[in-house]
This record gives C-alpha cells, structure tokens and sequence, in this order.
C-alpha cells in the first residue's frame, strides 16, 4: 500500500468531505485552525462518543431500508465515523449496508437517489473514462481496489442498471469494515450499459441509461477499455469483478485473468467459499471429498463456479478428473443438463450427461426434475444457486436424507426472497442430519435438543481476505492456489467436532478471520510466484495493513 493522504490545509469545505470531516471531534484549537470558528457547536466529543450517538440514531429507525439510508448518509459525511460504527456492530449492520438490504436500496436507487458515490462509466460515452477517473485526483500508486459492476444479475434480483452502483459500494464498504481495505484507496464503478429492465426503462426518474443492454463488440470494447484504462491509470489496483449477467461474467473472467489482476467474486470467491464449508461438512459427514456427489440446481455464474472448485478438490483428495466431472449433476430451467441439448452455455458443458445414461429417470423421457435428479444420482451435496425461492422442498430435502446418513444442503440464493429453502425447515425435514449453510444471516436453528448455528457461506466471508493478500503481497494475478488457500485458511478455523457446529467462521470475528485469510493468501502468492512483495513475517505485514476507523492522521490543520 502507498503513502496515505495526508489531509490538506482545510477550509469551511473540510465539514463536507467524508475523509477530513470530524464534525464535533474537532477541538476548538483545530476548529479554530481550519475556520471552523463557531461553525460547530460547542460541545468536543471523543470518536467513541459520536459512535454511541450514530448509532443510536441508527437503531432507532423503523425498518432495515430506514437504517441502510441512515448509515450510508453518515457514510457520506464521515467515513471514519462510518466505519467505526460499522466495524463495532458488524453482525448487527452488515446485513443492513450488505446482503440481503443493499437489494432493497439498489431496487430504489433512482427514487431514494441523494448523493453520488463512485464513478459512473457509460458506454455512450466510452472516451470519458480517462477524464472520469481523473476527476478523483488519485495518483497511479493511490489505488488498491476497484469494485465494479454492469449490474445484470444483482443478487438474486436481476438487471437494475445504474442502482448496481450500490453493490459496489456495498461489497467496498464490507472490504473496509472486514479486512481494514483502506477506503481513501478503493473505488466503486458503475458499468452503464444500459438495462433490459422495463419498468427502469418506463421510469421517468430512472437516472441511468435509458436504453436496453447493450451487448456483442460494442460491450467487449467497452469492458477492454474499462480493464486497459482501470490498470494503466492505477496498476496496482485489484480489479473486482460483481454480478455479471451468465454470459459474461465468467467469459470476461477467463478471457482477462491472464492478463490483468482481475477477480470475479461470484466465480471465484463464491466457489471458495462453499469450497470452505463444504471442506468442513465432509470432515462431519465423514464422506471423503473423492466420494462426494454434487448436484447443483441453478448451474450459472455462481453454481458452476463451485461446481468447478468442488470438483477440483475431489481431483486433490485422489479422484480422476473423470470421476470428480461424473461426480456433479447439473440442473438449470431445462431440468438434469444432458449433452443433446442445443441450449448449453459452454462452461455448463463439461458436466452434461450422456442422455443414454440418464434414460430411465424422467417417465416421460422429457425435463428431469430436482426431485428424480435428487432420488436417481443419490448425491452428498445439494447446492442452490437458482434464485428460486422453496425450490428445495420437504420431497427434495428427504430425498437427500435418504441417499446419504448426512446430506450437505447449501441453499445459498440471496437475498431472502430467493433461498432455495431455510436451515429450520432443512433441518427439520432430514431429522437433523443436514449440514447446512446458507447466504444470508439467520439465526440458530433448535431441533431435537441440538442448537445448529448456520454458517453463511457468502463470499463476504472470503473476498475480504482474499483481497487484503493481493493487496498486501502485491500479487499480478489472483491464481487458484490463493483461492484454494483462502478456502482451506477459512475452512481451518471452524472446529466442528460439537454437533449443530457452524461450518463457517461467525461474522463476529470476521476481522480477525479475514487477517488469518489474508496471511495464508499473502504465502500462497508468494508460492506461486506472483507475488511482488514477499513480506518476512506475512501476519504482520497483513496486520499493519489494515486500516483502523481512527482519528489518526493527526490534527486535521
Ligand atoms: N452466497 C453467495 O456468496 C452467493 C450467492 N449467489 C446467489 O446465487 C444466485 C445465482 O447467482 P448467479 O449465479 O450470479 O446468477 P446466474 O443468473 O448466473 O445463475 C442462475 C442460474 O439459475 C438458473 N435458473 C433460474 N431459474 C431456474 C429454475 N427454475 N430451475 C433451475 N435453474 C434455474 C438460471 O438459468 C441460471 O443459469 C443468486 O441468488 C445469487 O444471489 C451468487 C453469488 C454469491
Ligand atoms: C453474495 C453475492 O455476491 C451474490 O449473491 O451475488
Ligand atoms: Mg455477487
């Protein structure tokens, strides 16, 4: 990380921007030095002090929106104080800036519209986006991060155009509160290339590009020119990549990764980390990772995306690359994918199966459902990446207890509106025996006299590790061994050995996890010789990257 900014003589402007503004933590020598004189009221308050006010403030708002509007309006005023509220009620407010509120606040962005953050990139105005970056005034070496979205499937929730802007600057804001990415250094982009969502179209306060998606040569140059100018203006920035539609995410992905330091998080660090919970639910179950059999119901982005790391680790644990392939079932809107199909995306193709082989389960030789798939393939893991809320039903869900003493169940759509099925009714239906984890945050599930706390297997409990290790080594690329290492640093930290034990690491210690993350992350790019800095003791160097919520930069004068 390079030289932080150093606060800048100040004016009465100081109180308007978010990364100089103390508001009444300023003393009165520093008001005074700043002209600030009289602009404040009396009173001085310690940092910890504004933070019990805020979020006070906070708590008392009547609904999850009320309070998402609320912190990101104190987001905007003090990023110090921001942070330190949110950093200090982190399980309680990341579900609010986070997964599953932010689909709330992106579906409303135009209309709850107040203040703009990050850069907005249109694709009617490609040559704008050397002077747009500009507009920041941040020096090549003045960037770690840059999150950006073209927002064509948000979440679970589909196309919402310029409102995706929300996702970047909320997958940022948990990069910060989760790994101390020091927020004066990341950047939110908004991809605007237009949007297929009619009632946005047919919305006159709709403030993004009014016209539908643009796609083919015009899209690709747009996306060339994006990674060309994002890395040439700050080369040492991690390019995050979020919520692609299916056909481009993982095309852009497997396009660039070779050339830029790029990094999807709904491939990579999705598949990473259900890699972690699923490495810690076979260490209950007992199955060996080489006899494990997945079947994914939802098989785009995210779904194939752990398909592949799954079936990776199978290959580690001793399966042949045959086997581990022939060991995963993937299910889209067409049912059971089989090779005859003229509607396969490329990257589905590879687990297809032979219709001959599969002959016998549909009755009617047409769509094989979840249910026969489920019945027929006798599979460990069940994995919902489908955005169909309740498609895991008692039948489904039985049927897996059937097939194996204990079913892997991770239903992991978000936000709520769209989980395949919830942990209580998992649990309840296989008698206790699933292992299950979910996107979302839920509460524990009580059932038979055991407690089972649910594990949240979303990538906000990966990337923010993942990132801080690029970061911190340096890193030209994001390899598969720092995605695995990240996988097994987070699968590590869970002890499973108490039944109803979470599969995951608690977002309480989601600070130090991350640390732990990035350290293991910070050796495997050393490993893997792509790191430009190779620290002598990686934990420290993690550790004193990571920026604090503090008044530290000294008096603001
Ligand atoms: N927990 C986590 O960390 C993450 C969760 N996700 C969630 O996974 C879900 C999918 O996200 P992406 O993969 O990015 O979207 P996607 O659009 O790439 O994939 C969804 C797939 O589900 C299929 N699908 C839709 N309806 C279906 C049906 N009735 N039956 C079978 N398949 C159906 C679609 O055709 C598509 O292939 C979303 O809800 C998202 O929130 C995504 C990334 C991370
Ligand atoms: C968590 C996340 O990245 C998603 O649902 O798309
Ligand atoms: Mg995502």
């Amino acid at each position: 990380m390079g030289e932080k900014n150093v606060p800048t003589p100040a004016t009465p402007g100081v109180l308007a921007d978010p990364f100089l503004d103390r508001g009444t933590a300023f003393t009165q020598a520093e008001r005074d030095a700043l002209g600030l004189t009289g602009r404040l009221p009396s009173g001085v308050l310690t940092l910890e002090q504004q933070a019990e006010r805020a979020y006070r403030q906070i708590e008392g708002q009547g609904s999850d929106w009320a309070k998402n509007v609320g912190l990101e309006q104190l987001h905007d005023r003090n990023e110090t104080l921001y942070f330190k509220v949110l950093t200090d009620h982190l399980v309680e407010l990341l579900p609010i800036v986070y997964d599953p509120t932010v689909g709330e606040a992106i579906e409303k962005y135009s209309h709850e519209y107040r203040r703009p953050r990050g850069a907005f990139l249109s694709i009617d105005r490609p040559e704008e986006m050397e002077k747009t970056f500009a507009t920041f005034r941040l020096g090549p070496q003045d960037v770690d991060l840059i999150v950006c979205t073209d927002a064509e499937e948000i979440l679970g929730i589909g196309d919402w155009g310029v409102g995706g802007i929300q996702i970047a600057v909320g997958k940022l804001a948990v990069y910060t509160a989760a790994a101390g990415i020091d927020p004066r250094r990341v950047l939110a982009v908004s991809l605007d290339v237009g949007t297929d969502r009619k009632s946005l179209l047919n919305d006159p306060l709709y403030i993004g590009n009014r016209h539908p998606r643009v796609r083919g040569a015009d899209y690709d140059a747009f996306i060339e020119k994006y990674l060309r100018t994002a890395s040439s203006m700050f080369p040492d920035a991690l390019l995050h990549f979020e919520d692609f539609g299916p056909g481009n995410a993982r095309r852009i992905l497997e396009k660039y990764a070779g050339t830029y330091r790029i990094f999807n998080d709904d491939v990579q660090g999705t598949g990473a980390i259900t890699l972690a919970a699923a490495l810690s639910a076979v260490k209950v179950s007992g199955v060996p990772m080489r006899d494990q059999r997945l079947v994914v119901f939802g098989a785009g982005t995210a779904g194939v995306g752990i398909a592949d790391q799954l079936r990776d680790a199978m290959i580690r644990d001793g399966a042949s690359p045959e086997q581990a392939t022939a060991q995963v079932w993937l299910i889209d809107k067409q049912g059971l994918l089989t090779r005859d199909m003229d509607d396969l995306r490329d990257y589905q193709r590879p687990y297809a199966r032979d219709r001959a082989e599969v002959a016998g389960w549909a009755a009617d030789g047409g769509a094989i459902s979840l249910a026969t798939t489920v019945r027929e393939a006798k599979p460990t893991i069940l994995l919902g990446t489908s955005t169909v809320h309740g498609a895991f039903t008692r039948e489904v869900v039985e049927a897996m207890a059937e097939g194996t003493e204990r079913p892997i169940v991770f239903p992991i759509s978000n936000p709520t509106s769209r989980i395949e099925a919830m942990p209580a009714d998992v649990i309840a239906w296989s008698k206790g025996k699933a292992l299950v984890a979910v996107g979302i945050p839920v509460p524990p599930v009580e059932f038979g006299g055991v407690t089972y706390e649910i594990g949240q297997a979303n990538n906000a409990l990966l990337y923010p590790g993942l990132g801080l290790g690029t970061i911190v080594s340096g890193a030209s690329r994001v390899t598969a061994g720092m995605l695995l290492a990240a996988a097994q640093a987070v699968a590590d930290q869970v002890d499973v050995s108490t039944p109803g034990a979470s599969l995951l690491p608690p977002v309480e210690n989601l600070r130090q996890s991350s640390a732990i993350t990035a350290t293991a992350v910070v050796g495997a790019a050393v490993n893997e010789g792509v790191a430009s800095h190779k620290p002598d003791d990686p934990g420290r160097a993690v550790r004193d990257a990571m920026w604090e919520p503090v008044y530290t930069d000294g008096p603001a004068s």
